[in-house]
């Protein structure tokens, strides 16, 4: 078997064309975690006006100096002051009022003592004190949140405080998840034969793949039975933008996944790759559609989804990347088990801003340990050619905490 190298597997995937233009218009108390398909500008600056931080008196800041000024008004929040004041006089102000016009300072409630009618000065504060200016947030005009972006918390309260009622987002892509194999069995199925193991793939990527965005059409597990395979393949081609599979991909006498990807139509990109793991992934096209299937093991179908589908996923969405990779520092000496590119689950610290990483109750074994990702887990990337990497060394990590 040929296998293509890491690198050139990942320049085909990013060379895809893939349709990334599709969006709808939801509320906005229904956009949290959806990718935004429009820049977000501000239409007006915040504040549009000098707008007052504390409860005190509108003063002009040359009349401090006076010792005592006298009280000329009331102006709570929301009122639309159109008093100018006027040197010796102040205005009562709270925090969020607009500053009447004329007053340049805002002298808080516990600097001053209040007697007939007047205040008086106990302590003095600087120029402009307690006063946001005019765009103290962000000037209209200016791009506050970038298309491509994942909405959070912050994107919902900054688009509020903009009005947007409607946001416009991409539409979700649909992953349709199948896991092959006649030992597996799905959540909650009766087991009566101790060879048996659950299935916990579909689940693992049905969770990653909502995480990234996606709509997942979770169709469980199909036996190693060729037609009722290749039937499942055409049906989730139906709905899907994306199927995947995992399972039947290796050499095995039951490995039908792989032989029943081009009978149904679909063109094979490309069929291994030089990876540790995943070494058996194939990826097929089947006109706009893609189809991923990816080897059994529990470690390997969720490496290579996050190598192989996030990206596609992050594409269909207009976002500009599937993950974050950082450099990071080895805190200990790592062994390269094979000449592949390996994706290795270590533990990653953060310290004065550099990274750090470990292997700390990592286990060292087959693809089939999932449990490796459990923490705060992240990928440790070591190249075809690297050998053995001494403490010290940077390396590549993909930060998988959150897509
Ligand atoms: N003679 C060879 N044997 C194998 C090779 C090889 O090159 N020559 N490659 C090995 C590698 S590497 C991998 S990876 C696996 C890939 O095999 P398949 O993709 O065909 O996967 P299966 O054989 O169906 O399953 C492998 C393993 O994973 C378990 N599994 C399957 N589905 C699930 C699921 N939904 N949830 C949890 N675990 C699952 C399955 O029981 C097997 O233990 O092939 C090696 N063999
Ligand atoms: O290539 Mo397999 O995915 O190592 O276990």
């Amino acid at each position: 078997m040929s296998l293509l190298s890491y690198e050139t597997s990942q320049t085909m995937l990013s060379l895809l064309h893939v349709n990334s233009s599709r969006s709808q218009n939801v509320p906005l108390s229904a956009s949290l975690g959806r990718v935004l398909s429009e820049d977000i500008i501000a239409k007006h600056n915040d504040p549009e006006f000098p707008t007052a931080s504390m409860d005190g008196y509108a003063v002009m800041h040359s009349d401090l100096e006076l010792g005592k000024i006298a009280v000329v008004g009331y102006n709570p929040a929301g009122s639309d002051e159109q008093r100018t004041i006027k040197s010796t006089e102040c205005i009562k102000t709270f925090t969020g009022s607009m500053m009447p016009h004329g007053a340049d300072t805002l002298i808080q409630i516990e600097n001053v003592t209040l007697e007939d009618g007047a205040i008086i000065i106990n302590e003095s504060v600087p120029k402009g004190s307690s006063v946001r200016p005019i765009g103290e947030g962000y000037r209209a005009g200016d791009v506050l949140i970038q298309k491509g972006t994942k909405i959070g918390f912050a994107e919902i309260g900054v688009m509020a405080a903009l009005n947007h009622v409607m946001v416009k987002v991409a539409l979700k892509p649909r992953v349709a998840v199948i896991s092959t194999g006649s030992e597996i069995l799905d959540l909650g199925e009766h087991s009566d034969n101790p060879s048996q193991i659950r299935s916990s793939n579909n689940y693992t990527l049905a969770a990653l793949f909502e995480q990234a965005g996606a709509e997942v059409i979770q169709l469980g597990t199909v036996g190693d039975d060729k037609s009722l395979i290749m039937q499942t393949f055409q049906d989730a081609l139906l709905s899907a933008d994306i199927v995947v599979s995992t399972g039947g991909v290796s050499v095995g006498d039951y490995d039908f996944v792989k032989d029943i990807v081009p009978r149904i139509g679909a063109e094979v990109l490309f069929k291994g790759v030089a990876i540790k793991p995943g070494k058996h992934i194939l990826v097929a096209q089947k006109e706009d559609k893609f189809i991923l299937s990816l080897p059994g093991f529990a470690y390997s179908s969720t490496v290579t989804a996050i190598l192989y589908v996030l990206p596609l996923i992050a594409k269909m969405l207009g976002k500009e990347s599937a993950y974050r990779m950082v450099a990071a520092k080895l805190s200990e000496e790592f062994k390269k088990r094979s000449r592949l590119t390996e994706f290795t689950a270590c533990n990653v610290v953060v310290e004065d801003g550099e990274y750090f990483i470990n292997f700390k109750d990592k286990k060292v074994g087959s693809s089939a340990i999932l449990t490796n990702m459990l923490n705060e887990c992240a990928l440790m990337i070591s190249g075809e050619d690297d050998g053995d990497l001494q403490e010290g060394t940077f390396v590549n990590v993909i930060l998988i905490q959150n897509f």
